[in-house]
This record gives structure tokens, C-alpha cells and sequence, in this order.
């Protein structure tokens, strides 16, 4: 393919070497010899003093305008190159956060939750990315195993009022609908009837894992079916978690500690539990839960939290519910 025709400008000599047309030739040797010192000539360059930044200037302009045209994909993978190589210097001037390294993170979050109690996740300490005036963040996409219960409501309703969005997933063994009907009404509000034994695919941001009879009544009245749902149901929701991308908890309980030899438990305190009694199939269930939380995170990477909640108490408790503070409460009531 002939090349684009270019003309290369010949160097002209510039004036002062240029033949007077008066002088005969030897004439004009002998006087420019004369004015030439021996140090002037080793200082005089190639050029005349002159022409020298005009000359140069148009050589580098036609030598620039040569290569740009000639090479310009050798140009852009130039500038490709030193760029990223810029923000690998710099990665605080990269345009977008960079995430942990993943063994950073998992040192991070995996010696953290061996103590529950000073989990700080690795990101809470970043710096919160600032959202100009106006705009709103994103809301998460949250589902509540467990919501039409005691806590699981009320989780429910914090959840809604920061504006996210919420999916209750309850088979109402102990819960009930009259706890979440206040939300009904609410576009960012979904109820579904289902049972976490079960597999359930859900596109979600965060799992809230609370499905679980929580009273002694309610777990020893079908001691299988509570373990069941302790590991077939944490099974399924680690499972969606870790399809899904999604930040897990499990709210655990104070009685996987059995019957403590240590008062007060602190949470690197392993418990002292009865494998077979009346009660195992909670304290275990809820301790293989934990089990499977943790191998999910070390196994799979799966954010999670573990939070071991003790005797709770407050508005939506069922007087009958069977736990000591209600138990206090109703025998007051009943003066008894
Ligand atoms: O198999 C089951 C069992 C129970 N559930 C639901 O799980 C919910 C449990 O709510 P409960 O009021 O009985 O219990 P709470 O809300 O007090 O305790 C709940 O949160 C704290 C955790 O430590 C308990 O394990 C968990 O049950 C109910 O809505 C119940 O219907 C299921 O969805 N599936």
C-alpha cells in the first residue's frame, strides 16, 4: 500500500555559510577562516545561532506530527499503560473504592467473630462513601425468616423504617400475621408463607435468619421438626446466601451454652451442653447452626454475623409464650 506522499524538507545551510556571489570561493574560505577562532570552532555548532530555535522547532513539530501519524496505537497503549500504572502507585486517586484483599478481609472479619463482641466489620471503619445532596442510597433488599414472630417483627419493622426492603419468609408455627399486618400495606413489604426446611430462591442483599420455635413449649412439642428447621433451614438460607452474594445473621441463642460452668459466659466460652436431653434439640440445633454459619464463612466467604440473644421481653411476647419473663409476668397477672 503506497505510503501517504510526504515531503522531507531538505536542511538548508542558513545565510552566514551560504556562498557570498561577490567574493571568488578561496577568497570567502580565507575570510571565514579568519573570523573563526580555534574556540570558536569548537563552540560553533552545526547550526548558525540565528535559525537555531526556529530550525529545531520545525524539525521536532514535523518529527512529532511523523510519529503521531505513523504510530498512533503505539501511542494510545502508552498512555494506557502509564495511566494504570498511575493509579496502581496511587489506588487513593483510583475513581472507585478498592476493596479489601480477600485475605485481608477474611483476617478481618474471621478473628472478629471469634469474639462476637468486638465485631467491628472491616468496612464499618472506612470512611462512608458520601452520596452528593439528593441522592438516596440504594435501598437493600432484606429477607426476614421468622418475621411474623416476637423479635423477627419488630427486626421487620427497623428494617422498613430505614427504607429497605423486606420479604418475611414464616410458616406461622408460633408467629403471627396480626404482628406484621401494620405493613400490609407497605409496596416495600412481601409475605410468604413458607417453610425454611425447604429450599427458597430469593435475590437479595441481606438474610436475616430468625426461623425457629424459641419456647421451651414450642420447641419440645416437635423436638425433629425443631432440629430440622435449626439445620436444614440454616442450611438453605447459608445456601442462598452464599448464591446470592448476600450478608447473612443468625440470631443464636444464650442456650448454646447449656448449663454454663462459667457465669457470666463470655462468647469465647464453648458452653457445657446435654447432647440427649429434652432440650438438645434447640441447644444443639442452635449450636450446629452456628457451626454451619462459620464453615460457610471460612468454606465459602460468606459474610456473616452471629448474634446470641438471652431472654428478650417486650410488646408481641405471648403471655402463654412459656419463657421465664413472660412466666413472671403471667403468674403477676394472674396472682398466682
Ligand atoms: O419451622 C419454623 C419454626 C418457626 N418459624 C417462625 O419463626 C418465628 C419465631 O418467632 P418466636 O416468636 O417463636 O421466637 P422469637 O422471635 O422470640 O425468637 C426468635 O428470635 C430469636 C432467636 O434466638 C430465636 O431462636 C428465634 O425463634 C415465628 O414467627 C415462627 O412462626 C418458622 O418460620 N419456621
Amino acid at each position: 500500500v503506497p505510503r501517504p506522499h510526504h515531503t522531507c524538507r531538505l536542511l538548508s545551510p542558513p545565510p552566514s555559510l551560504s556562498p557570498t556571489p561577490s567574493a571568488p570561493a578561496g577568497e570567502r574560505i580565507r575570510r571565514r577562516r579568519r573570523r573563526l577562532t580555534m574556540k570558536q570552532l569548537h563552540r560553533q555548532p552545526s547550526l548558525s545561532k540565528q535559525h537555531r530555535p526556529h530550525h529545531r522547532a520545525s524539525l521536532s513539530r514535523s518529527l512529532a506530527s511523523y510519529l503521531l501519524r505513523e504510530h498512533r496505537l503505539l501511542f494510545v497503549l502508552l498512555g494506557f499503560l502509564l495511566a494504570s500504572s498511575f493509579f496502581l502507585l496511587y489506588p487513593a486517586l483510583a475513581p472507585h473504592p478498592i476493596s479489601l484483599s480477600s485475605s485481608a478481609y477474611a483476617a478481618t472479619t474471621t478473628s472478629a467473630i471469634r469474639n462476637p463482641r468486638v465485631f467491628s466489620f472491616s468496612t464499618a471503619n472506612a470512611s462512608p462513601r458520601r452520596l452528593p445532596v439528593g441522592v438516596r442510597k440504594k435501598p437493600l433488599r432484606v429477607v426476614v425468616t421468622g418475621g411474623a414472630g416476637f423479635v423477627g417483627s419488630h427486626l421487620v419493622d427497623k428494617v422498613l423504617a430505614r427504607g429497605d426492603s423486606v420479604i418475611v419468609v414464616d410458616n406461622f408455627f408460633t408467629g403471627r400475621k396480626e404482628n406484621v399486618a401494620h405493613h400490609l400495606a407497605n409496596p416495600r413489604f412481601e409475605l410468604i408463607r413458607h417453610d425454611v426446611v425447604e429450599p427458597i430462591l430469593l435475590e437479595v442483599d441481606q438474610i436475616y435468619h430468625l426461623a425457629c420455635p424459641a419456647s421451651p413449649v414450642h420447641y419440645k412439642f416437635n423436638p425433629i421438626k425443631t432440629i430440622k428447621t435449626n439445620v436444614m433451614g440454616t442450611l438453605n438460607m447459608l445456601g442462598l446466601a452464599k448464591r446470592v452474594g448476600a450478608r447473612f445473621l443468625l440470631t443464636s441463642t444464650s442456650e448454646v451454652y447449656g448449663d454454663p460452668l462459667e457465669h457470666p459466659q463470655k462468647e469465647s466460652y464453648w458452653g457445657h451442653v446435654n447432647p440427649i436431653g429434652v432440650r438438645s434439640c434447640y441447644d444443639e440445633g442452635k449450636r450446629t447452626a452456628e457451626t454451619l454459619t462459620m464453615d460457610y464463612h471460612r468454606g465459602a466467604g460468606v459474610e456473616v454475623r452471629i448474634a446470641r440473644i438471652f431472654n428478650t421481653y417486650g410488646p408481641r411476647m405471648c403471655l402463654d409464650d412459656g419463657r421465664v419473663v413472660s412466666n413472671f409476668v403471667a403468674q403477676v397477672c394472674l396472682n398466682s
